[in-house]
């Protein structure tokens, strides 16, 4: 098994995303956490960027025990010395310099002829070995670059003193075949490349910066560059969890291993993600909030008879521990509606829980996220439904409006022992004179603690959906409604409360 060094460069080319700033305490977090998940190699950032990114750098190249410290500068003196300036004091500096080899980049960026890229990269990479023992030198747009002037530069830059020759996809403009193919290009044609280390560094533009670092690793490459989350310039990076998990649940086919502590891979990206306010996709790939969940029946099925089914990488490698592996949805089955039934602990006959599943069903073509109060309170209503459970029911409501504006509500209600009663009750507010009129009806006290009201879908087939939340003696209840009418998904909220009220008194004196 070869072992691939991982080159994090998370706080430096993941900090150029758009957008993301991290100061220097937010920094020195992330680097820590990149020790614990253990990475060879942290880029810190850009000591001559700025006086906060030198500062940064050094904190970390002063704190960091475990990893190698690197931070980048161009081909230019004064960056190296404020590079070494830096990273002086820690463990095993390295100085990562990178110069353009691209035609267009050398022409119309740089102002550079091939010549003037070779002595200028020779140079910088001679006065960085004055200082630094480790030297990374980068072929600045390597995908886009003439593979003979490439073989050219990197014997130079190597006789100079670089330790390490990376070959970025800058641009993320390659496919997985042609950058192997550099690899192995290089690898024949260089004569002194024996000497050194060879790394990729992959942009995701067209979607292959995994793909891509992998077929470097195929070809040669022991050191590559990723960052957490996959965040970088304008596409972001290979992602480190994605090649890291990939080398690990592959490893019957790929002889690669890197030092990554796997079950780290969770907290750091939501440290990253916290502290760089890139929020990680849900079907992000690892440790996206869906990666580890199953919707469909047919796949809950198979995963609640055996994970392996439908599972190749579990939570708990990558640390996740708070996964909703069944996620109960439109497209769930029975199987895995049963198992979320008994996560409630109420027992259920056959016919209760054929009729619960059929009304989740129901509520999945309205709603987009059925929550576990949503099933409670149709397992509630179900339960009391049932012969056993004596309940209140709503016949008929009507309101009128006064001039002044006051409301009248009349009510007619069947109560749990079967009698009809009609009662009237008045507010400045539909809502209160219905809510007022009904709790006159019931031998309850009852106060209202919270009461919402949101839309279901969209356009003219939206749904009212009222939430309640109450103290009925002394207990706090939910009560919950859906209607395409406003008063009455309100109304049937508070009934709805006071009926799983009576469900609670009798599950606690034992009757089911
Ligand atoms: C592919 C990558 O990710 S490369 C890293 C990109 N990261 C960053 O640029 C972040 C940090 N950068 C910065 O803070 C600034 O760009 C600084 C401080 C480095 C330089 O700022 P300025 O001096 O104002 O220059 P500016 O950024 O506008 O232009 C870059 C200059 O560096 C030159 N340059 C670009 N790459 C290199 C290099 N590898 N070596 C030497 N010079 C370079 C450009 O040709 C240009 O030179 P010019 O002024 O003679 O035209
Ligand atoms: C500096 C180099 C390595 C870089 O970030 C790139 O080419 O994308």
């Amino acid at each position: 098994m070869t072992r691939i060094k991982i080159f994090d460069t998370t706080l430096r080319d993941g900090e150029q995303s758009p957008g993301v700033n991290l100061n220097k305490s937010e920094k020195l977090e992330i680097a820590k956490q990149l020790e614990k998940l253990g990475v060879d190699v942290i880029e810190a950032g850009f000591p001559a960027a700025s006086v906060g990114d030198f500062e940064a750098v050094k904190l970390i190249a002063d704190t960091i025990k475990d990893s190698t410290v690197t931070a980048l500068a161009r081909c230019v003196k004064s960056d190296i010395d404020r590079a070494w300036s830096a990273l002086k004091d820690t463990k095993n500096p390295r100085i990562h310099v990178f110069l353009a080899t691209s035609p267009i980049h050398m022409e119309h960026k740089l102002k550079m002829n091939e010549d003037e890229v070779i002595e200028t990269s020779v140079e910088c990479v001679a006065y960085a070995k004055e200082k630094f023992k480790e030297i990374e030198w980068s072929a600045e747009d390597a995908t886009r670059s003439d593979l003979d002037f490439l073989v050219r530069i990197i014997t130079k830059v190597i006789d100079a003193g670089a330790t390490v020759i990376n070959l970025p996809d800058t641009v993320g403009f390659t496919t997985p075949e042609e950058y192997g193919a550099m690899f192995k290009y290089i690898s024949e044609n260089v004569p002194n490349i024996e000497k050194v280390e060879l790394s990729t560094h992959c942009h995701n533009d067209l979607g292959l910066a995994v793909a891509n670092t992998l077929a470097g690793i195929e070809n040669g490459a022991t050191q590559i560059e990723v960052s957490m989350n996959g965040i970088g310039e304008r596409a972001g990076n290979a992602a480190l969890e994605e090649v890291a998990v990939l080398l690990h649940i592959r490893k019957d086919f790929y002889p690669y291993h890197t030092r990554a502590v796997l079950k780290e891979i969770k907290r750091t990206s939501d440290l990253v993600s916290n502290l760089s306010g890139m929020q990680v996709q849900r079907n992000k790939a690892v440790i996206g909030q869906n990666a580890h969940s199953h919707e469909s029946g047919i796949h809950q099925d198979g995963v609640l008879k055996n994970r392996e089914t439908y599972e190749i990488i579990t939570p708990e490698l990558v640390g996740v521990t708070d996964a909703n592996t069944i996620f109960i949805g439109k497209h769930s089955g029975s199987h895995a509606f049963k198992e979320k039934i008994a996560e409630f602990n109420m027992s259920l006959s056959d016919e209760e829980s054929k009729a619960a599943f059929k009304a989740f069903k129901k509520i999945t073509d309205v709603k987009k996220d059925v929550t576990d109060d949503d099933i409670y309170a149709i397992l509630m209503e179900i339960k009391s439904e049932s012969e056993m459970v004596e309940r209140y029911r709503l016949n008929d409501f009507q309101i009128n409006y006064d001039e002044d504006g006051v409301c009248t509500a009349q009510i007619e209600m069947v109560f749990p022992n079967g009698t009809v009663r009609t009662s009237k009750g008045s507010a400045f507010g539909s809502v209160e004179a219905l809510f007022k009129t009904f709790v006159s009806m019931i031998p309850y006290t009852v106060n209202v603690i919270d009461y919402s009201m949101r839309s279901v879908g969209k356009g003219k087939d939206s749904l009212a959906e009222a939430h309640l939340k109450v103290n009925i003696e002394n207990q706090q209840i939910t009560g919950r409604s859906t209607n395409q009418d406003v008063l009455k998904a309100s109304l049937d909220s508070y009934i709805n409360a006071v009926n799983r009220f009576m469900i609670h008194e009798k599950q606690k004196a034992g009757a089911y």
